[in-house]
């Protein structure tokens, strides 16, 4: 076939990406036989494939540029991100993203090379799940913070120009009616975790809107890597209902809904015909919420707690971490952890994870109190809540309820010489608190200045807990707490940080990251059968986190164990789990395992179950049968 002078110039030397495009059709119009169909009138190319085989075929694939109606027609939708896109946008996007990692590969920020692991990994899993997950497996300590906090965060803000496969199910505010029928777009007829997210709350990056899935996908790596959750059997989900992000809403690249974000009772519907859709389909999921904005946190784990096997991985996995690291701040004080209920404790921030972390906390006070209702009440008063406005007090003007039962009356804040609005320094200084904790998603809160004030702290063993996420959010580094409070700390924060070289010793660098939990209550749920997930479950998951770390760790400063025992971990905290699933009489057992088998398992007996029951990344022996 002879080239016209138009498609030599352009193949020998395409600068545009318009003129890269133009290339594409040229080539496509001079070979019918390949169906690249991006010419108005060009012939239509007929498949015998639906849903993900298409999109997984490099022939016939058109990503986000599939139309609505094709969306329709070939079972596509909700396995792509809601916006269409024509192919002129999506090879901008795709050069967008070639020409930062380019300039940045050349002088930018470190944060590159973490960028860049993250896409030789994502090509890995698309290609060869096995694989992936023994590389994960294998090297979790290394690659969780890639495929997970904090590097997901990065991932999910530039989502848009990372995007190649889509990986889970999205569903739209424009899918409204539609998702009954949407789920069964999804090809696996068993699921048995799904990790949710409406993206108005990505770490604590903010409103990330269809972006937001990366969260999904990376939590759904650490259950199937360290819960051993058969990969074919987890669903990341987006529920797109817009974005308040005005960049996003602004950007023409965004994958996502460019609307403002649904609220009040049309939002509440939208993630009902959710719930309804995906429990219709598969009655034994577990549905994990995450990362949603404290305004709705709270609300839908109220709304769907007693009748769906639900949990919200931010409020009651947090809370979880959170407490087990408490109890072990109380241990290596060298106290017994009865004497839990007398510490002082100032918590910077009142979202979805901080109000979370204080209601556990109460509670689990007062349990250690003898459960009763003045223990209740009288555990209140070991806190001191700040947040945006400083110190919550009972005179704050429309106060959160959820933050109501923590505000401080002003009758013992006179004493205390503080006041509404008190800042975190003056809180820190006058309370002299035994741990200062953060879910505020503000780098850098605990300034010198609040560092200096908690010098003073009244406890032998003062603990800071730097919890928001990523990296930059986390309140302080443990160099700034070390130097500045003093080598005697015990330090945790949400995202990894290096341990600290103190000169004559190490400064124990903690990870306090719900990982060590979540993995866990969705095994444990799985395999007992549980119907919902109760408070009852959750403690125990905590209280098997806090009984795994050894004395001598506790008292040098170790108050969470090695990531790279995660699946151990995960194991134990699942049997707890299970046995306090059983002990509820909320079992309803697991294939072959019914509620009165798990009954009778041993503690030792339960481990061994839940262990039996962990996927293992290993090539099976693959033979073929015709259907
Ligand atoms: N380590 C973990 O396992 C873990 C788990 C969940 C959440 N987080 C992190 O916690 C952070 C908060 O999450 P969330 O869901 O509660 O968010 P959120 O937006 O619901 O709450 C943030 C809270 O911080 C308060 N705040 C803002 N500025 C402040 C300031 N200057 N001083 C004190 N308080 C301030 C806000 O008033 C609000 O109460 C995020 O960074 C998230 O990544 C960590
Ligand atoms: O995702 C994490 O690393 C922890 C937590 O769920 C968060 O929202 O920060
Ligand atoms: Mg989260």
């Amino acid at each position: 076939m002879a080239l016209s002078s138009s498609l030599q110039r352009l193949l020998r030397k395409p600068s545009s990406s318009s003129q890269i495009l133009q290339r594409m059709k040229l080539l496509a119009a001079g070979d019918p036989s390949r169906s690249f169909t991006t010419c108005e009138g060009s012939r239509p190319a007929i498949v015998h494939k639906r849903s993900l085989d298409i999109l997984h075929d490099p022939w016939f694939n058109k990503g986000t540029a599939f139309s609505m109606t094709e969306r329709d027609r070939l079972d596509l939708r909700g396995l792509l991100p809601p916006n269409h896109m024509t192919p002129q946008q999506q090879i901008e996007r795709f050069m967008v993203d070639l020409k930062r990692f380019q300039v940045n590969a050349r002088d930018g920020p470190s944060d590159t090379n973490a960028l860049a692991k993250w896409r030789i990994l994502n090509r890995l899993h698309d290609r060869n799940e096995t694989m992936y997950y023994k590389v994960l497996v294998e090297n979790i300590e290394e690659y969780a913070p890639i495929v997970y906090t904090p590097t997901v965060g990065l991932v999910c803000q530039n989502y848009s120009g990372l995007f190649r496969r889509p990986r889970g199910m999205y569903f739209s505010a424009a899918d409204r009616g539609e998702m009954m029928s949407m789920v069964y777009n999804w090809p696996a007829d068993q699921v048995d975790m799904i990790v949710v997210t409406d993206g108005s709350r990505i770490l604590g990056l903010g409103d990330l809107g269809v972006q937001g899935i990366g969260i999904a996908i990376g939590k759904l790596d650490l259950y199937v890597a360290a819960a051993g959750i058969n990969p074919q059997r987890v669903l990341p989900v987006m529920i797109d209902v817009g974005t308040n992000n005005e960049k996003l809403l602004r950007d023409p690249l965004y994958l996502g809904l460019q609307e403002h974000r649904l609220d009040g009772e049309d939002y509440i519907s939208v993630i009902d015909e959710f719930m309804e859709a995906v429990f219709t389909r598969w009655p034994h999921v577990i549905v994990q919420f995450e990362d949603f904005q404290s305004k709705w946190a709270f609300k839908l784990l109220q709304r769907y707690r007693n009748n769906y096997r639900m949990f919200n991985d931010d409020v009651q996995g947090t809370a979880g971490v959170a407490i087990a690291g408490l109890l072990g701040a109380v241990r290596a004080q060298g106290r017994p952890m009865i004497d839990f209920p007398k510490q002082k404790i100032v918590v910077a921030g009142a979202g979805s994870a901080g109000i979370g972390v204080l209601n556990a906390a109460r509670k689990t006070m007062a349990r250690l109190l003898g459960n009763t209702e003045s223990a209740f009440e009288s555990a209140r008063s070991q806190f001191w809540v700040v947040d945006a406005m400083g110190l919550v007090t009972e005179s704050r003007a429309n106060i959160d309820p959820e933050a109501l039962p923590f505000a401080r009356k002003l009758k013992e804040l006179e004493r205390q010489g503080l006041h509404e609005g008190s800042n975190l320094a003056e809180v820190v200084k006058k309370v002299k608190p035994d741990v200062l904790l953060g879910l505020s998603a503000v780098g850098g809160l605990f300034s010198k200045e609040v560092l200096e004030s908690f010098k003073e702290s009244s406890s032998t063993r003062p603990a800071i807990f730097a919890m928001s996420n990523p990296t930059k959010n986390a309140e302080c580094t443990p160099e700034e707490a070390f130097s500045i409070v003093g080598d005697h700390i015990v330090f945790a924060s949400g995202s990894p940080f290096p341990d600290v070289n103190l000169g004559n010793g190490i400064g124990h660098c903690n990870q306090g990251n719900n990982m060590y939990l979540f993995p866990g209550i969705g095994l444990g749920t799985l395999l007992s059968g549980a119907r919902v997930i109760s408070d009852g479950m959750l403690q125990a998951a905590a209280e098997r986190l806090a009984g795994y770390m050894k004395d001598d760790e506790v008292l040098n400063g170790i108050i969470y164990p090695s990531i790279s025992s995660i699946r151990d971990i995960t194991k134990e905290v699942a049997a707890a789990v299970v046995r306090e699933a059983v002990a509820e009489d909320l079992a309803e057992g697991y294939r072959e395992m019914d509620p009165r088998e798990l009954q009778k398992l041993t503690p030792e007996e339960t481990v061994a179950y839940v262990k039996k029951n962990m996927w293992d990344p290993a090539y099976p022996t693959v033979v073929y049968r015709k259907e």
